[in-house]
C-alpha cells in the first residue's frame, strides 16, 4: 500500500475534458445579484401568507421574467475557475447545487484552503429545513460531500464520491452559522480517505468520512 501525504497530482485544467471554464471574476455583478434575490425568493416562497391575488400576480411576474432569462443557455457543465486566498486555483462547476456561483438553490458554500484541507462557514434558512428549526439530513450530507470532496480536489486532484458514511451526532440548526471542515486524511493510488465535520457554536453536529476516487486525466 502507498501512502502519500503530499499532493499526488497537478490540478487538471477542465478544459482538456472538453469542458468550458469562466473565470469567476467575469461572471457579471448583475447576475449575482439576481441569484442573490432568486434565493431570498424561494426563501420566501417557502414561506408567504401573501394573499392569493397577490400570489396569482407573482406567479404571472415570475413565469414572465423566467421566459425572458430563457435565453443563451451555458453548456452543461461549464466551470468556474477561481484563486482562491493561498493563491490556489481552484474549479467548480457553475451550478453546483452546494456551492455553484449562479445556483439560486446554492447556501452557497464558499471554502478557503487551511493546513490539509478546505473551511468554511454557511447558515442555512427554510430552504434547507427538514424537521422543524432543523437542516434536512440530506443537506447536511451534501454539505460534507461537497467539503471534503472539494478537499480532496484541491489537495490532490479531482475525484468522484465512491462512498459516503455521515454520523449525525446532533440536529443541525437553521440560521446559525455552521463551519464546515473537509481534510484528506491519507491516499493510496487513486483512492483518497477523506473526512470532515459540521459545526455549530463550536459542537460537532455531523461528521463523515468518505472515499474519492480520483478522475483519471486524459493524455
Ligand atoms: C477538472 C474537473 C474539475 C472538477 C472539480 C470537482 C470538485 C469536487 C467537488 C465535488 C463534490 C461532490 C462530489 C460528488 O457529488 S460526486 C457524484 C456522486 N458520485 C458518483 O456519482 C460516483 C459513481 N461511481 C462511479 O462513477 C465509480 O464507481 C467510481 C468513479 C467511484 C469508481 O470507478 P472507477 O472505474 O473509476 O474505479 P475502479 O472501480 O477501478 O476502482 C478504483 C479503486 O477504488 C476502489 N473503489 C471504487 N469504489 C469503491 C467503493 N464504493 N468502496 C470501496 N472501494 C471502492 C476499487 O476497489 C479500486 O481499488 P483498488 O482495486 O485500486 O485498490
Amino acid at each position: 500500500m502507498t501512502v502519500h501525504t503530499q499532493p499526488v497530482a497537478e490540478a487538471p485544467d477542465p478544459r482538456s475534458f472538453g469542458l468550458p471554464v469562466v473565470e469567476d471574476g467575469s461572471i457579471p455583478a448583475e447576475l449575482r445579484s439576481l441569484v442573490s434575490r432568486v434565493h431570498d425568493l424561494i426563501d420566501v416562497v417557502a414561506n408567504t401568507g401573501a394573499d392569493r391575488e397577490t400570489l396569482a400576480e407573482a406567479a404571472a411576474v415570475v413565469e414572465d421574467l423566467t421566459g425572458r432569462l430563457d435565453v443563451d443557455r451555458r453548456q452543461i457543465g461549464t466551470m468556474v475557475e477561481r484563486t482562491m486566498s493561498d493563491g490556489t486555483t481552484e474549479y467548480g462547476t457553475i451550478t453546483n447545487i452546494v456551492s455553484g456561483d449562479t445556483s439560486p438553490v446554492a447556501p452557497p458554500l464558499f471554502l478557503e484552503r487551511v493546513p490539509g484541507g478546505l473551511r468554511g462557514e454557511v447558515t442555512l434558512n427554510t430552504i434547507y429545513q427538514g424537521p422543524p428549526g432543523l437542516a434536512h439530513g440530506g443537506w447536511v450530507a451534501a454539505l460534507l460531500d461537497q467539503a471534503v470532496g472539494s478537499a480532496s480536489a484541491v489537495e490532490t486532484s479531482p475525484g468522484l464520491t465512491a462512498k459516503l458514511e455521515v454520523n449525525y451526532r446532533r440536529p443541525t440548526p437553521l440560521f446559525t452559522p455552521l463551519e464546515v471542515i473537509g481534510r484528506v486524511d491519507r491516499t493510496e493510488g487513486r483512492k483518497v480517505f477523506v473526512s470532515g465535520e459540521i459545526r455549530a457554536h463550536g459542537e460537532v453536529t455531523a461528521e463523515a468520512t468518505a472515499l474519492m476516487i480520483r478522475v483519471q486525466i486524459p493524455e
